[in-house]
């Protein structure tokens, strides 16, 4: 097969989507590997590296779309990549459909095969394309937030951990699987004093197992959050309903009971966020103020820390794209279940439900398709 490899163009988006090493083993298989000039520059990969793996380099991201049957990216194509996508062609990357509707129709109308990494599902409903950069970004969630904290950048002025004799700062974390847990870990570790909400009593159970003393399990409910909010420094959010748009659960009218200069980063705001009043920001202008709550809501921000991300992301990525070069994507969906799950736009179809009902457009399952 022919893959593509295009340089990221999403505000300070550093990933690529292979390395060098995932070129190798994708030549190794037969298949021809075009990777567009300095693709891999932001995450300390040279295009020297790249033709020596036996990857060929294309000057322009036009020559690299128009060339290849199956393009391997990071983010979601944006508005000036969507007329290079082919009918017919393959496209594998993070998609984040049900907060995009432009996005969506965009790729429902070039009749390309969208297979999205946020929906690929193992049989225990984990995520695995999901999993690291969720990692990534709940450590992130954290730093950011004891940042923002800080007086000259609007924040409070409390330290998070505290000293002797004083309190350390209060984080809530709203959602408590990979992103959720692993800022809980993070705070926990600098001495916050850590409440961590879900839906789901047994991995509420399974988190008061693993999670130091210093956090407290608490079930999600509205009421719970509202009064968890009122004493918070720190709130992220880290819920997700996998392919769905997030549900509020900070609402715009909680923001006047929150303290002054508290911080709220809101890690699921690729899928519309679970702070209703979240709107996507850039690592470039990554934070607004509404009611005097700071807002940190950059919906790549594994992509500043590109050093650790590609590696952990391909680490993940790659037997998946291996398969799908080597198969095809039909064969390769048909024989797996969790790849089938990623398929989220086919031929102009939707094949996902909750994409179809975000937007209220038509719904085409799957199975009709393969
Ligand atoms: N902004 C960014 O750069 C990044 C964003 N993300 C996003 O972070 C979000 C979370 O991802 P993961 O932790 O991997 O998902 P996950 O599936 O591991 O965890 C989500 C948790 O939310 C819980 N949940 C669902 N509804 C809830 C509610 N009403 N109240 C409390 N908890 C609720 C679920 O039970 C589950 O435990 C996703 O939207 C993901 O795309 C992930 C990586 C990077
Ligand atoms: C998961 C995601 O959206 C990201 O890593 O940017
Ligand atoms: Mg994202």
């Amino acid at each position: 097969m022919i893959v593509g490899l295009p340089k990221e163009i999403k505000n300070n988006e550093n990933r690529v989507a292979l390395t060098p090493g995932g070129v190798a083993e994708l030549v190794k298989h037969g298949h021809t590997v075009y990777v567009q000039a300095t693709a891999g520059e932001g995450s300390g990969f040279t295009d020297a590296e790249y033709t020596s793996a036996g990857g060929t380099i294309l000057p322009t991201i036009e020559e690299v779309y128009n060339i290849a049957e199956m393009i391997v990216k990071v983010k979601e194509p944006i508005e000036s990549e969507y007329k290079l996508v082919k009918p017919n062609q393959l496209l594998f990357t993070y998609f984040h459909f049900a907060s995009h509707k432009p996005l969506t129709e965009a790729m429902v109308a070039s009749k390309a095969i969208c297979l999205a990494y946020e929906t690929v599902e193992k049989k225990d409903r984990s995520l695995p394309l999901l999993v690291p950069m969720s990692e990534v970004a709940g450590r992130m969630a954290i730093q950011k937030g004891a940042n923002y904290l800080e007086k000259p950048l609007g924040g409070r002025g409390i330290l998070l951990g505290g000293v002797a004799g004083v309190n350390p700062a209060k984080v809530l974390v709203l959602g408590g699987g990979i992103v959720g847990t692993e800022a809980a870990k993070m705070a926990a570790g600098l001495g916050a004093d850590v409440t961590i909400m879900d839906i789901s009593l047994p991995r509420l159970r399974y988190l008061s197992d693993i999670l130091p003393a210093n956090v407290k399990t608490v079930m999600s409910t509205t009421y719970n959050i509202r009064e968890a909010a009122k004493n918070a420094d720190l709130i992220i959010g880290a819920v997700l309903i996998p392919g769905a748009k997030a549900p509020a659960l900070i609402t715009r009218e909680m923001l006047k009971d929150l303290k002054p200069g508290a911080v709220l980063v809101d890690v699921a705001v690729d899928q519309g966020g679970c702070i209703e009043t979240c709107k996507p920001t850039t690592h470039e202008n990554p934070t607004f103020v509404i009611d005097g709550v700071i807002h940190y809501c950059v919906a790549n921000m594994p992509g500043a820390v590109p050093y650790t991300s590609t590696l952990a992301l391909t680490n993940a990525t790659l037997p998946y794209v291996v398969k799908l070069a080597n198969k095809g994507w039909g064969d390769a969906c048909r024989e797996d279940e969790e790849l089938r799950k990623g398929l989220n736009v086919i031929n102009g179809q939707i094949v996902y439900k909750s994409v179809a009902d975000a937007f209220n457009m038509s719904y085409s399952p799957v199975e009709n398709h393969l």
